[in-house]
């Protein structure tokens, strides 16, 4: 079962005196105005939630005076610093040729598709009103993920019948996807780019739907990350993104079990103090413009070796969210 985040949580967290106090450790669906309920604060440092485009501190800007009518409508947002980590970009260029090894490094990913796809065509299907049993629910939609990786996600997102743009950072990865979907029709379609999100918005580019799954902790700076992606997506879009949650159950399970015991993963691939709170990113969404609707965790059976959606976001999870239309843009209409 999904939670929704409700218009009084949303509030509530975003309208709190301070960061801080609005991070509220917890589930999802615990209202925070419940009467009664203990809700110790969080102390959230504040690099997650500042950025160069975003500073409580900054003193009020004057009113700009319109801008003259001058070629195509430039996006609005998107942040001016690079979203790219040198040692991460490198961790991922050195395993770039497994990709396509259900039982290589990127298993975890492998097992875990059949279930974000389902939380992302049940989302997506409801947010562009398609009908979810239709072969082709997002027919007609333009879609991009970014840090596609070797195409795992985007492949089945073609078959659903949108149009894909599939971005990353690393050039070998890009290669292995063009030549992993070039080899079946129903693929052959995607645009695989090696770049970043925020590299594209420079080239003023908005989808219907813009999605990052298991990128967002490996970024340099998510604030701004989540700018871009805001600025890629249309107003009244689709936003949609996966991560892991920075618990002591994270801890445990995504990196000393993944990477340490079961060897899953890489050794490294995850630094815990880089993961967000669900509560951090759905604060740092709300910054970009994106207004977090739903939210659900990812939880392992061990025993049918599956993954499923549940309510239990310790570890991981994954947000829907809608790019607000900017009061410019409405007024303008
Ligand atoms: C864990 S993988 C996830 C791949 C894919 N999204 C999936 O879930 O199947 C992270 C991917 O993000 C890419 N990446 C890391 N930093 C990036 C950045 N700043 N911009 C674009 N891609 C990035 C990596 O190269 C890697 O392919
Ligand atoms: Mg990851």
């Amino acid at each position: 079962m999904l939670r929704r985040l409700t218009p009084s949580l949303r509030r509530s967290l975003l309208t709190s005196s301070s960061p801080s106090a609005a991070a509220v450790p917890g589930r999802w669906g615990v209202p925070l105005t419940e009467p009664g309920a203990s809700l110790p604060h969080t102390l959230l440092p504040q690099w997650r939630l500042c950025s160069s485009a975003a500073s409580h501190s900054s003193p009020p800007t004057p009113p700009r005076p319109p801008s003259p009518p001058q070629g195509p409508k430039r996006p609005a947002g998107g942040s001016t610093v690079s979203s790219l980590n040198p040692a991460e970009v490198a961790k991922f260029a050195a395993i770039a040729e497994t990709w396509w090894d259900s039982e290589g490094p990127f298993k975890p990913l492998h097992l875990m598709n059949p279930t974000r796809l389902s939380f992302i065509r049940s989302t997506l299907c409801r947010h562009f009103r398609r009908d979810p049993n239709s072969s082709k629910p997002l027919e007609g939609l333009k879609v991009i993920d970014v840090g596609c990786g070797g195409g795992i996600l985007s492949e089945p997102l073609a078959r659903m019948g949108a149009t894909v743009t599939g971005i990353d950072a690393v050039d070998k990865n890009i290669k292995i996807a063009h030549v992993h979907a070039a080899s079946d029709p129903s693929t052959a379609s995607i645009e695989y780019i090696c770049t970043t999100a925020e590299d594209l918005v420079k080239e003023h580019k908005q989808f219907d739907a813009v999605i990052s799954l298991e990128v967002i902790e490996h970024v340099a700076n998510p604030l701004g990350f989540c700018e871009s992606l805001s600025a890629l997506t249309v107003p009244n879009g689709a936003t949609v993104i996966s991560t892991i949650n920075r618990s002591m159950r994270a801890y445990a399970t995504a990196i000393v079990a993944a990477e340490y015991i079961l060897n899953w993963l890489p050794k490294g691939t995850h630094n815990w103090s880089k993961l967000l709170t669900p509560e951090e990113l759905v604060l740092i969404l709300e910054r970009a413009s994106i207004s977090v609707q739903e939210m659900a965790g990812f939880v392992y059976n061990p025993l049918r070796g599956e993954w499923s959606l549940s309510d239990d976001i310790s570890v991981n999870y994954i947000a829907y969210g809608i790019k607000k239309v900017e009061k410019a843009s409405v007024e303008s209409n």
